[in-house]
């Protein structure tokens, strides 16, 4: 940007520069030239003053003759220039004789008068006076012919040359200007010619010429000959127009300075300007870079500090303190209708199951939080308060647009499902118009499915033994039937995303199944994403959710417990599944069924077969592509707790006499899942 700008003033600067120079150069030549033509005229005034020999003449034109348009030498005017304009000698008896160039320096002279006086010679040059409007010469002793150098004088006013001793004819005068005219008393001879110039003039100003007739009636032909002047006369006139040249030069070189700088000036403004514009760019640019290194920074932190964000609006808007001891609530939630930003804690029907508020938002506001998960509802954090339980708080996100009392009324139809061993609690939720949340009681052991696949391989991995996934199997059966069976309930709900990472593992790995109900807040397309039950079969058909796509679901997470492999339709981001129906299915067909156990189940407990074999005889009843073929949870719960629990001690054992997998093969009930004799 700033290269043209110093290239566009280097090159103005040159051009300037040199015009400045050319002008110098000018100047002193025009300089030079008045010098030159002052000692010039100065020099013919001294040779005239020597012609004229006169005395007072001889005292009076000493110094400078002219400064500037005033001259202290007698009978001279000087124009505005220093040049003489005036040379007026009258009635003063000079003699002498008068040479034909004596005038060839004075370019300047208008006015020339020597009337009266003694003067002799022929008349002068007037080729390089052109500035000449008033002659007389008269009553002087001028001799010899009228120059033609006087056609050439276009200012002409006078001419006045009576009484001399003038011979020739008159030149053809025709200047329009001429007003004074006399030739009276010389000799000249032939016919005056007929020019409107002269016409204007009467007899008396040709009388006393015996030789001159007044009108040409053939008209003259006198040629006007050319000034043949002397070499210093072509040096002079070569010089005047040399002169003219340069005038017009320094014209020409003025201008294209005044256009450069012009030019210079409004490129450098424009320059400056678009200068300008791009540092205002450059500027927003990098603010606008700022704001998004801010913004990112602010997701960044919201990411790790979600709850901390909340504080903003909250303590901008909200009224932080909490804990709603009001119990005019009839439908079970605490404190009825969430106050605009309060949280609100969810309580169940009876005193006996009113909750400890243990907390408030303030507190949870100044909590430090540590991101658990990005869920398709919503994000989770747990939130470490000082002094206080930790919790889970879900940030929910992708929601059917509620208000707060539809999102309460929602609420308060979990609420009604909590309460169940099996069933994690919400405990408290938050409401505002752009932050929901939901609160949880933080579950130390984590997820099962972590609990599964978690660091497998690894030493320090605590074996997931028969015993404990009979448990939880058991649990998440209980607690779906607990759903699916809950008349108090005004709409049916079921759970519509059971997967492993939506159980939680609490003491004696009970099972803690997390997630229920949301999917009647959040919008259908995302609820298609996240929600595992619309994976069933049936869902392409019928496009709805029932229990027994739970069923069906259930079917997949037992398939899983089992197996040890993540199922693709419940596989959380970044993890790879197998369509684990299919999978089993076909390992039944071609009867290679050992194979489908995880190995690390029961490594050598032969007691443990028989449930594991009916646990899978179940999980493939609840797969059935045909919902109607599908057992109900309440048949499910049955079952599942038909199988006999062995004693946890005897996972542990080692029975070196009988391998994982010819227990299983030698087992008779391979042959009943094989041949699909199963299903009741
Ligand atoms: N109360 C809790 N205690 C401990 N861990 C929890 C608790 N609630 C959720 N988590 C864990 O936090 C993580 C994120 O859970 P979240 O429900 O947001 O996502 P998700 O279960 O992976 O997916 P989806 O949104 O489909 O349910 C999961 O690993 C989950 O097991």
């Amino acid at each position: 940007m700033i290269s043209p700008l110093i290239s566009l003033k280097s090159n103005s600067v040159l051009i300037i520069v040199t015009s400045l120079l050319l002008l110098c150069i000018n100047f002193s030549i025009a300089n030079e030239d008045y010098y030159y033509y002052y000692y010039k005229e100065r020099t013919a005034l001294y040779s005239l003053k020597t012609v004229l020999n006169n005395p007072f003449l001889h005292k009076v034109w000493t110094g400078p003759h002219c400064h500037f348009n005033t001259s202290i030498w007698y009978g001279i005017k000087c124009s505005a220039d220093g040049h003489v304009a005036e040379l007026v000698l009258e009635n003063m008896g000079l003699r002498g004789n008068i040479s034909e160039s004596a005038l060839i320096n004075f370019s300047e002279l208008s006015v020339l008068s020597f009337k009266h006086n003694y003067l002799s010679g022929t008349i002068m040059d007037f080729g390089l006076n052109p500035k000449l409007t008033r002659i007389d010469l008269s009553g002087n002793s001028f001799s010899g012919q009228i120059p033609a150098s006087v056609l050439r004088l276009s200012g002409l006013v006078s001419f006045l040359l009576q009484d001399n001793s003038l011979t020739g004819s008159v030149p053809e005068f025709n200047q329009s200007s001429l007003r004074e005219f006399n030739l009276s008393n010389n000799n000249l001879s032939g016919f005056v010619p007929k020019t409107t110039a002269l016409e204007l003039f009467g007899l008396d100003s040709y009388s006393g010429n015996p030789e001159l007739a007044h009108y040409s009636s053939a008209g003259s032909k006198n040629d006007i000959a050319p000034s043949t002047g002397s070499p210093d006369d072509k040096d002079q006139s070569l010089k005047a127009i040399l002169k003219k040249y340069l005038y017009v030069l320094d014209v020409v070189l003025l201008a294209v300075v005044i256009l450069l700088l012009v030019l210079y000036f409004r490129k450098a403004k424009r320059l400056k300007k678009m200068m300008k514009e791009e540092a205002e760019l450059r500027d927003r640019e990098t603010k606008y870079s700022m704001a998004n290194e801010r913004i990112k920074g602010e997701e960044k932190s919201r990411d790790h500090h979600q709850i901390k964000s909340v504080e903003v609006e909250s303590s901008q808007r909200l009224s932080v303190s909490n804990n709603n001891n009001n119990n005019n609530n009839t439908n079970g939630i605490g404190g009825g209708q969430a106050e605009r930003g309060k949280l609100v804690f969810i309580h169940g029907d009876d005193e006996d199951d009113k909750r400890e508020e243990t907390f408030k938002m303030g507190d949870l506001l100044k909590a430090s939080a540590e991101g658990l998960g990005k869920g398709t509802s919503g994000n989770c954090y747990k939130a470490m308060m000082e002094g206080k339980p930790v919790v889970v708080v879900k940030r929910l996100r992708n929601l059917k647009p509620l208000t707060e009392e539809e999102f309460a009324k929602q609420l308060l139809l979990v609420a009604n499902h909590q309460r169940h061993p099996n069933l994690l609690p919400v405990l408290a939720y938050y409401h505002s118009k752009n932050e929901k949340l939901l609160v949880y009681e933080y579950v130390a052991k984590g997820n099962l499915f972590n609990r599964i696949h978690g660091g497998r391989g690894k030493r320090d991995r605590i074996p997931f033994r028969w015993g404990s996934r009979l448990t939880v199997a058991r649990g998440v059966a209980r607690a779906l039937e607990f759903l699916h069976l809950n008349t108090s309930s005004p709409v049916a709900v079921p759970h519509g995303n059971l997967k492993s990472t939506n159980i939680l593992l609490g003491d004696n790995d009970s099972a803690l199944v997390s997630d229920y109900g949301l999917a009647s807040l959040i919008a259908l397309p995302v609820a298609v994403q996240r929600t595992v039950s619309y994976r069933s079969p049936e869902y392409q058909s019928t496009k709805r959710v029932s229990k027994k796509s739970d069923v069906w679901s259930f079917g997949g997470l037992l398939l899983e417990l089992l197996t040890g492999k993540v199922a693709a339709y419940a596989a959380p981001a970044g993890a790879r599944g197998v369509d684990l129906c299919r999978w089993v299915h076909r390992a039944v067909r071609e009867e290679w069924t050992a194979e489908i156990f995880d190995g690390e189940i029961a490594v050598n407990r032969r007691s443990a077969v028989p449930g594991m074999l009916r646990l899978l005889e179940i999980a493939l009843r609840c797969i059935e592509t045909s919902p109607e073929r599908r057992p109900d949870m309440s048949e499910v719960v049955r079952e599942v707790e038909e199988i006999q629990l062995v004693d946890q001690s005897e996972d542990e054992d080692d029975d070196h006499g009988h391998s994982h997998e010819r227990s299983l093969t030698d087992d008779s009930s391979m042959s009943t899942i094989a041949s699909g004799d199963y299903r009741r």
